[in-house]
């Protein structure tokens, strides 16, 4: 079968393609026409028609040989946020980013798209409609928040026009769709543990949570309005459904879509913030005798007590981002799309 050449610009990487948002981008560039490669530690992305490397990003060669002739590279590779594990978290989000600019440079990658997080800004307090002037989290609540902020730093100041090489930064919040391996198959598991009987202060805080497809559209807008006369080039990008909702509400809608009791009895957010970092204090000393792995970390408690809901404003205007797809439908696809994890299953 002969096989269709496509222009340069229509070649690309993804790097963590064989993750939850990697592989829906991976999905939706396949139906763009684009050819696309992915580069992955995690074998599993069998999508036809996709050129699969498998490595370490840490690994300059490795890359060198999955970029050749690519002209966009999507980066969406991290260590899970859970991992909690420092070196980890630095080798792979700082010296492995450094890495991949280093390697998009020499093979004459031009755009780099980077998925970073909105939770670069985060500390652990209230972040009403926050947009992107907002400084960097001074004191980021965990390794993973403090690691993103260095990739995106690093990520955005390589952006040189003249060398042709552009670059600019994605920042969704709470991803959620189907294939997501940490939101809703945490919240089913902490169900079925019997723990999720209880709301974490009054109820109300406002978040943004974002169906994947709506993220994957703001990739690949950017990644397509990233020209050297673009105002997005080197700048970050805040990508939400634009539809702030109660934490609460979201996480009880998820529940009961999938057959499980909503939490009803509130406890005092101070207390279960407390109680969170006692118990991460607690894991890293014995962490030498006995590993064990809080479900309520204090980015978890942090994120499920206080408002934390950003304004999209800019993408809208600056590269004409707008959701695809609304909250409301969102959450029904994903619920129906995980009958296993469905009460009684
Ligand atoms: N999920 C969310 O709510 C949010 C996610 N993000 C960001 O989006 C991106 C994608 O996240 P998500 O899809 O949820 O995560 P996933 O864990 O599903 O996907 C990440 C992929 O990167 C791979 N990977 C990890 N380390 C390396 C490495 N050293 N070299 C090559 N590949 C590696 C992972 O493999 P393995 O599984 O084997 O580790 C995995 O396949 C991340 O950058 C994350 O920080 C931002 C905001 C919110
Ligand atoms: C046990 C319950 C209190 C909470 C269960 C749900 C949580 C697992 C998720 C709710 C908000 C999510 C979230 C992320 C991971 C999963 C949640 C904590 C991120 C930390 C993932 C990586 C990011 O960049 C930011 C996300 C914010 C929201």
């Amino acid at each position: 079968m002969a096989t269709r050449v496509r222009p340069r610009n229509k070649r690309c990487a993804v790097i963590g393609g064989s993750g939850f948002l990697g592989r829906h981008l991976v999905e939706k560039l396949l139906d763009r026409g684009y050819s696309v490669s992915v580069f992955d530690i995690c074998p599993s992305c069998e999508v036809p028609g996709v050129t699969f490397h498998r490595g370490d990003l840490c690994d300059k060669q490795a890359l060198l040989s999955a970029l050749k002739d690519v002209s966009l590279v999507f980066h969406c590779a991290s260590p899970a946020p859970g991992s909690d594990n420092r070196s980890l978290f630095e080798r792979v989000n700082i010296q492995g980013t450094r890495t991949v600019i280093e390697a998009c440079i020499e093979v004459g990658v031009q755009r780099l798209v980077l998925t970073s997080s909105a939770s670069v800004v985060f500390e652990g307090t209230d972040i009403k409609n926050g947009s992107e002037d907002l400084p960097y989290a001074k004191k980021p609540i965990d390794y993973y928040t403090k690691t993103k902020i260095e990739q995106e730093k690093l990520v955005l100041n390589a952006c040189d026009k003249e060398k042709g090489f552009l670059t600019v930064a994605i920042r969704p919040h709470g991803i959620f769709g189907p294939r997501d391996p940490q939101l809703v198959p945490i919240l089913v598991d902490t169900a079925r543990r019997g723990k999720m009987k209880f709301i974490i202060g009054d109820g109300t805080n406002l978040v943004d949570f974002t169906f994947v497809e709506n993220v994957v559209h703001g990739h690949i807008l950017a990644a397509e309005r990233l020209r050297p006369d673009s105002p997005i080039c080197g700048k970050p990008y805040h990508i939400t459904n634009d539809e702030p909702v109660r934490f609460w509400d979201f996480m009880s809608e998820v529940l009961v879509g999938l057959g499980y009791d909503p939490p009803r009895y509130h406890l005092p957010y101070i207390l279960v913030y407390g109680l969170a970092l006692l118990l991460w204090l607690l894991a890293v000393i014995l962490r030498p005798l006995v590993s064990f792995k809080p479900t309520f970390t204090p980015m978890r408690v942090a994120l499920a007590g206080t408002h934390h809901y950003y304004s999209c404003e800019r993408a809208k205007q600056d590269m004409g981002y707008k959701p695809l797809v609304s909250l409301k439908e969102g959450i029904a696809c994903t619920v129906q799309s995980y009958p296993h994890l469905q009460k009684g299953d």
